[in-house]
């Protein structure tokens, strides 16, 4: 028999709150304490199994800020990690629910079963208990380890269709199919369950308290996908939890759509938790957005094979560029602000690439080994060479010359020095005191690549997406949803917040790019050995406690092979 464990902060206590606030005067997280948790009635009505909830006791609780500290789970996340565990070693990381919070909550009949377009489908809801594995890659003796709820129709949904309020947001910058996903969500609300009351908001999250709400129906969003960008407007900054709220609230908007990237979810779930805190009957779903594919646990984010597609255009132009001087160097730039996916995967695309530079692997310009020899030698023996460079790479090596101080976007992200134009001046300079003629052409296509609209393998993609989360939206849950080894999930907010998915200069898909550019790697032996430390520690999931040894197992398990960068 499955058992579950829910975990529950303590009962409040002052005496033990006392002595916390004096333990961490500075930590407003100690201060505040833990947010108010669902009843363990509710948590089991939730819950697919016979399940027993456990409520941390008074020992274990000061554990949960070592907790916090080694693995970045806060003590109010944890009130509201849901695990369960099965049989040999299987473990479902859940999201949570309406019912965690409104017990008495009705359930409706799905409409679609009356639909006649999925009349003819054979099984069309999916089991209640379908769950998605995280790994699948496995052992004969393995664990069958963490798994996410199973995305998909459920037979029973917690909203009636002229019951459902919806809003759809969209943050953060641009990224190919934006517009196809608030397309597919009108469209999908409309034509799957009836629901006509549908929101836009305005310019990002400032958008919920400071603009009009737009009336979004099919019509007018019929061909929004053939358009870059987004009708609804993005924006970094302004995320202010309670107006949101507030506002969400007055309007009795009851499904919130929240597209974006890391910041973004990180938003969604801040909204969640307030949602919860005034025990409204909303869900909040979250469908990850991020043209550099940095967002954890699902396979490949939208607009991701899009924005490679169109890389090669620039790359193309750089390689012709360069084949027509003598010496001629082509140089490239890619977004990628902590992650190097699309270098990596625009390089591999091409092959026309010498040389490519991500963020997550140093290098170095000068001396033996370093990136002005390798151009060099590259251009006695080829004449021109192609670099790409990701706009998160070298950004050290920069700061270190220009001595610069670091400045922030409205988000909080780090606002990056032009690697690009910083590597054609050290080329330059190298060649010239060398005496040596050479052309660089610089190209910069990123705000290009990242206003395309998306291509048709991320239409249909963007599809599922919106589809997928209506259903979790109507069935009450709150999440973000992606896909995890091919397979729509629900993944809660603070897995996907808590880490982010960076290229493994370890993993085999590197060396692949290593072996095809024919470059070297640039790094030392203490650079290898910092790599391999930081994929054991970096990725390893949040890890509640309260947990059993047999559970806790899965999670470390699950973490040698959570990252999806080796696709
Ligand atoms: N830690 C956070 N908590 C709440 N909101 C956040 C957080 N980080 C970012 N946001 C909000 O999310 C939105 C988008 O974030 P940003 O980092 O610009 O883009 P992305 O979501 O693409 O990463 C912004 O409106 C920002 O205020
Ligand atoms: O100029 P902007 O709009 O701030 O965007 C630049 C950033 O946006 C991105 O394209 C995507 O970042 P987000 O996912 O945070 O929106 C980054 O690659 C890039 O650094
Ligand atoms: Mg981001």
């Amino acid at each position: 028999m499955a058992s579950s464990h829910i975990i529950l902060p303590p009962d409040d206590d002052e005496e033990e709150q006392r002595r916390l606030e004096e333990e961490e005067d500075e930590d407003p997280w100690a201060r505040s304490g833990p947010p108010p948790a669902a009843p363990e009635h509710a948590v089991k009505a939730a819950l697919p199994f016979s399940a027993t909830c456990v409520r941390i006791s008074r020992d274990s609780y000061p554990n949960l800020r070592a907790l916090r500290n080694a693995s970045s789970v806060s003590l109010a996340d944890a009130a509201y990690v849901k695990i369960s565990e099965g049989d040999f070693g299987y473990v479902l990381d859940d999201v949570p629910h309406l019912v965690d919070h409104l017990p008495d909550a009705p359930t409706y009949p799905n409409p679609l079963q009356d639909h006649p377009a999925y009349s003819t489908v054979k099984q069309y809801f999916v089991n209640e208990d379908d769950t998605v594995p995280q790994k699948v890659v496995v052992q004969k003796n393995s664990r069958r380890g963490v798994h996410f709820r199973r995305a998909g129709p459920r037979q029973k949904v917690y909203f009636e269709s002229d019951e459902v309020k919806a809003c759809i947001v969209t943050c953060g910058g641009l990224c190919p199919g934006l517009n196809t996903v608030i397309r597919e969500l009108v469209c999908g609300l409309a034509h799957m369950y009836n629901v006509s009351k549908i929101y836009g908001i305005q310019n990002g999250y400032k958008g919920f308290y400071s603009s009009n709400y737009l009336t979004l129906t099919p019509k007018s969003v019929d061909d929004i996908h053939k358009r870059g960008g987004t009708v609804l407007g993005t924006s970094r900054g302004g995320h202010d939890t309670k107006k949101i709220v507030d506002n969400i609230q007055d309007r009795g908007i009851n499904q919130v759509y929240i597209i974006g990237g890391d910041g973004t979810q990180k938003g969604a779930y801040e909204i969640f938790k307030e949602i919860r805190k005034r025990g409204l009957k909303v869900s909040v779903a979250g469908i990850p957005k991020t043209i550099d594919n940095d967002i954890a646990i699902i396979d490949k984010s939208f607009g991701f094979d899009t924005a490679v597609e169109e890389a090669q255009r620039a790359i193309d132009s750089a390689h012709v560029e360069a084949c027509s001087a003598e010496n001629g160097i082509g140089l490239v730039k890619l977004m990628g602000r902590y992650s190097g996916f699309i270098a990596m995967y625009a390089t591999l695309a091409s092959r026309d690439v010498d040389c490519c530079l991500i963020p997550e692997s140093p290098f170095y310009m000068d001396g033996e080994g370093g990136l002005l020899q390798y151009v060099e030698r590259r251009l006695k023996e080829n004449k021109h060479m192609v670099i790409v460079v990701a706009e998160g790479a070298g950004q050290d090596l920069i700061a270190k010359s220009l001595s610069t101080s670091e400045q922030q976007d409205a988000s909080g992200n780090k606002l990056l020095l032009d690697i690009g134009l910083w590597l054609t001046h050290k080329i330059k300079d190298h060649f010239k005191s060398k005496k040596i003629e050479m052309t660089i052409k610089y190209i910069d296509p990123t705000y290009m690549i990242r206003a395309i609209p998306s291509n048709a393998s991320d239409n249909v993609y963007c599809t599922l997406l919106a589809h997928s989360a209506i259903h979790g939206a109507m069935a009450g849950y709150s999440f973000t949803v992606g896909n995890v080894n091919g397979r729509h999930a629900y993944i809660p907010f603070y897995r996907v917040t808590s880490t982010r998915n960076k290229v493994k200069i370890t993993d085999r898909m590197w060396a692949r790019l290593l072996s095809s550019t024919n470059q070297p790697s640039f790094l030392s032996q203490k650079d290898i050995d910092e790599a391999k430390e930081n994929d054991r520690t970096a990725n390893k999931p949040p890890l509640p406690t309260g947990l059993s040894h047999h559970v806790a197992n899965s999670f470390d398990q699950s973490a040698s092979s959570s990252s999806n960068s080796q696709i």
